[in-house]
């Protein structure tokens, strides 16, 4: 099996929304796949109508596959301290011709006003590892999990763009997506997540330094936070650039030129172009401060390596065969 999905950004590359079928007849919804979390979970009928703001709901009454796991509950909250949780369902789940027909699919039953508000996406697909998965009391498959065995390359890969659809791919690498070859290095997955070591970083027209540090390849998230001292040594090299203490994150003049930032991986480097730092308009209100796609982490011990960084590359997510992961960049 392989297949592919196209994959669209919202507003400002906030998040990128993939169609997913779910059920019998084939149920529809757009999700936000997740490569830093690792539970697939719907906007559903079951949610109250104050928590639906014209998202598509899974009502698996519609549905003739549908199967309520009994007893299994779900919670989850993210990054941002959205959450949401519920009860748990198997069904067929058809992602970009690839399918697996008793994936579960955990209906929301509580959704945060974060998700609520996000009026476009219906929930979440997680492509991290299995083990952080929320089900109880039994744990459940990410939907990766489930196709691996299925999949002609135990692989899925992310195509991202800087305000323009890309695609998800599973059980093939397309090699019309990228050029020269692709660099791979190994994951620790100890934390559920596709944690790596970046080599170092620079930055304008300062040198390569190799400084390396751990992050996590996270779709689901949508700057690059990285380590505190590296975010100011950058934005000390653009004009007028602050760190704005009530956002804590560096704030700029929007008309600021923003030098591109190098990233390692192994040997090679990689380039996120300026213009994707240069990530959005802090408010609406005013059109002269811009708020920066590079961001500090905030000290958690790793890097959150989310789709500022991603959409400047072609990644690979390879579960490996002896079950040794690695995740593989390369330009496109
Ligand atoms: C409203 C909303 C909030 C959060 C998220 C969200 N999705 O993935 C992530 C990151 C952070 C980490 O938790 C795992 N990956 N955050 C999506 C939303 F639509």
């Amino acid at each position: 099996d392989s297949g592919s999905a196209k994959t669209t950004p919202e507003k400002d590359d906030l998040e990128y929304l993939t169609p997913v079928s779910i059920g019998t007849p084939p149920q529809v919804l757009n999700l936000d796949f997740d490569s830093g979390s690792s539970d697939l979970w719907v906007f559903s009928s079951e949610l109250p109508q104050s928590s639906v703001s014209g998202q598509s709901l899974y009502d698996p009454s519609k549905s003739s596959t549908a199967e309520e796991v009994q007893g299994a509950t779900w919670n989850i909250s993210y990054g941002d301290q959205s959450s949401s949780n519920g009860i748990v369902y198997r069904d067929v789940v058809n992602v970009g011709g690839v399918e697996f027909k008793s994936q579960a699919v955990e209906i929301a039953t509580t959704v945060s006003s974060q998700f609520t508000r996000d009026t476009n996406n219906d929930g979440l697909l997680g492509l991290a590892f299995s083990s952080i998965n929320t089900v109880q009391p039994q744990q459940e498959k990410t939907f990766f999990d489930n196709i691996l065995s299925n999949l002609d390359a135990p692989v899925w890969t992310a195509d991202l763009k800087y305000h323009a659809p890309g695609t998800y791919d599973f059980g093939v690498i397309d090699k019309s997506k990228y050029t020269g070859d692709i660099t791979y290095t190994d994951v620790d997955q100890s934390d559920g997540f596709w944690m790596f070591d970046v080599a170092g970083y620079g930055f304008g027209n300062s040198t390569f330094k190799a400084a390396p540090f751990k992050g996590i390849a996270d779709t689901g998230t949508t700057l690059a936070m990285i380590p505190a001292e590296i975010a100011g040594a950058y934005y000390r090299q653009v004009k007028g650039a602050k760190l704005d203490s009530q956002q804590g994150a560096y704030v700029f003049p929007c008309d600021s030129v923003l030098p591109d930032f190098i990233f390692g991986v192994g040997n090679a480097r990689y380039t996120i172009p300026g213009k994707f730092i240069n990530y959005s308009l802090l408010d609406e209100s005013d059109p002269t401060t811009c708020f920066g796609g590079l961001q500090p982490d905030m000290g958690i011990g790793f890097a959150i390596l989310g789709d500022i960084l991603l959409k400047s590359t072609f990644v690979v997510f390879d579960a490996g065969t002896e079950s040794t992961p690695r995740l593989g960049f390369a330009k496109k």
